[in-house]
């Protein structure tokens, strides 16, 4: 990446930058590679913050059905999270997990359920085999204790498809018949998966993020408080893809001697099974931060102080830095030392992503934006006007130090509460146009594939060498804001 005026004296946030187009022989968008630039090489370079609101199973397969990756929090108990991995490596890969109910499930409890994922309906199933499907729509209107067998649209009415069908094939069986669900279904009839014909093109646009055996990748968190060995040995045994060490002050060397005990074990990992997993280490924003990490043994380093939607850090203690030019120090400080780094917080538009990779990141670490879908963890709320949301927190809020806290005696829990450096409450507002993670994907690829089409980049690695880069105003940044309403 280079600057294409002199680089400025002072660091600088994603909103003080702006991209030149270049020179391209590139003639489709779709030319573009997004493999992530780190040692994971996942699909796509995002990654779903492990924040407690935010990431949890549903979030974590959808998101590696189309390529990125999503961190449990380390503040989940180790023996609830070692599930979590075994349901998500035994999730279908290209169908989604359906919501799937008895017949004799009421339809308010029903209803609950639906809205967990985004294709808004449920499976009815007895024994495994579906008799047939219900939405919203069918139960809408209804008494809440009507039993779903009797508005159920039974499953001769409706499409189902072997489990082999290709995506291409399953998008023309649902076209054909104006339908909006395949049912897939295994050999004996029991129930796959579903697949709307938005996701049949998803899954025929994007590539997953497996493992070696084939199944949907998922990282865990791990921490730096309590037995960080041992939490580490147990998920990696549970079949974690990658291992996230995090703190407030990453750059501690509490931190670092964490990192160095959890390098051992995953090497004695590595060394009974073959499977090497990386470690990542974080919050630091220097390039001091980044070599310590990676000298005591980070694969990747986690780049952000403050940046983050749900963050008191910087208001509370005047600590961070600009998320853009701490993502470049700290990027070429890893790529100096073979390796790479995340750039974690802060991220609003697909923009942000773009020019997160353009300054060098291996991958973008997202939280508070994927908060308001479908898929992150918590319940949908409505607010007195109908608008639905999640609500979402900081993992440094009291809300998540007492949670965290919860075994520790009541003096210690009220002491660790007062140290708070996250919003405890917040609404994240589900975007009717996008309210489910994958639309926000398609949202940020489309705009990441163009923005390398205009630096003329095919992989990230080009996009990084090309990108040119210029520092704007505060009214250049307003200038490139569209208007929804006349001025
Ligand atoms: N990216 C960011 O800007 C930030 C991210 N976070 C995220 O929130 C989550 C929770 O982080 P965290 O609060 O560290 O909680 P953790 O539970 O991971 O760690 C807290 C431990 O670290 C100690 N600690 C906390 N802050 C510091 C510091 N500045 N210097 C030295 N020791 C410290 C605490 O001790 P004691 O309480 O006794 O001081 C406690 O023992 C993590 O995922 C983290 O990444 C949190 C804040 C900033
Ligand atoms: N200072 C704090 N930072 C936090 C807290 N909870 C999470 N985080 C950091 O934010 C990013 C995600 O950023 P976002 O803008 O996408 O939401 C996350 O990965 C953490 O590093 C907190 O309570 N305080």
């Amino acid at each position: 990446m280079r600057f294409t005026t002199s680089k400025p004296d002072y660091d600088l946030t994603y909103d003080d930058v702006f991209m030149s187009p270049t020179r391209s022989s590139i003639r489709s968008r779709l030319e573009v590679d997004l493999t992530s630039t780190d040692s994971l090489a996942l699909p796509l370079p995002l990654v779903v913050a492990n924040m407690t609101a935010i990431s949890g199973r549903r979030m974590a397969e959808t998101v590696a059905r189309r390529g990125g990756i999503a961190i449990f929090p380390q503040d989940v108990p180790a023996a609830i999270v070692v599930k979590a991995i075994e349901r998500v490596k035994a999730a279908p890969v290209v169908f989604e997990s359906a919501i799937h109910v008895a017949p004799d499930t009421t339809a308010g409890e029903a209803l609950a359920l639906i809205p967990k994922r985004s294709h808004g309906a449920a499976v009815v199933v007895e024994g495994g085999v579906p008799l047939g499907v219900v939405s919203s729509g069918d139960l809408d209107g209804l008494d809440r204790f009507v039993q779903v067998r009797e508005a159920m649209v039974p499953i001769a009415e409706l499409t189902t498809v072997p489990a082999s069908a290709s995506p291409t094939e399953i998008f023309d069986a649902l076209s054909e018949r104006r339908h909006k669900l395949a049912i897939a279904l295994d050999p004996d009839g029991r129930l796959v998966g579903v697949l709307t014909p938005k996701g049949a093109m998803r899954a025929a646009l994007y590539s997953p993020a497996v493992d070696h055996a084939g199944s949907l990748r998922v990282g865990t968190a791990v921490g730096i408080s309590g037995d960080a060995a041992a939490r580490a040995a147990t998920l990696l045994d549970a079949g974690a893809d990658v291992l996230v060490m995090d703190t407030a002050h990453g750059h501690q060397e509490r931190m670092i001697a964490g990192v160095e005990r959890v390098r051992s074990v995953r090497d004695e990992y590595a060394a009974r099974t073959g499977r090497r997993v990386p470690i990542v280490a974080g919050n630091i924003v220097t390039r001091e931060g980044t070599t310590d990490l990676i000298e005591a043994g980070a694969d990747v380093v986690k780049v952000g102080v403050g940046p983050g939607a749900m963050c008191t850090t910087r208001m509370q203690t005047g600590v961070g830095r600009p998320q853009f030019s701490a993502v470049l120090d700290c990027a070429e400080a890893a790529r100096d030392m073979g390796k790479s780094i995340w750039a974690d917080g802060g991220v609003r538009h697909p923009r942000d992503v773009a020019l997160a990779l353009a300054a060098g990141a291996g991958a973008v670490m997202i939280g508070s934006w994927f908060a308001g879908t479908y898929e992150s963890t918590g319940p949908l709320m409505s607010d007195a006007n109908g608008r639905v949301y999640k609500e979402s927190f900081g993992m440094a809020s009291s809300r998540a130090v007492r949670a965290r806290t919860r075994d520790q005696s009541l003096l210690e829990r009220a002491r660790a509460s007062l140290f708070e450096e996250g919003i405890s409450n917040s609404r994240m507002y589900l975007d009717p146009q996008r309210p489910g993670v994958e639309d926000l994907i398609d949202f940020i690829v489309s705009g990441v594939r163009s923005s390398c089409t205009y630096a003329g980049a095919r992989t990230l690695d080009d996009f990084h060498a090309r990108a040119s880069i210029g520092v704007q105003s505060r009214s250049g940044y307003e200038e490139g804001r569209p208007l929804h309403v006349s001025w």
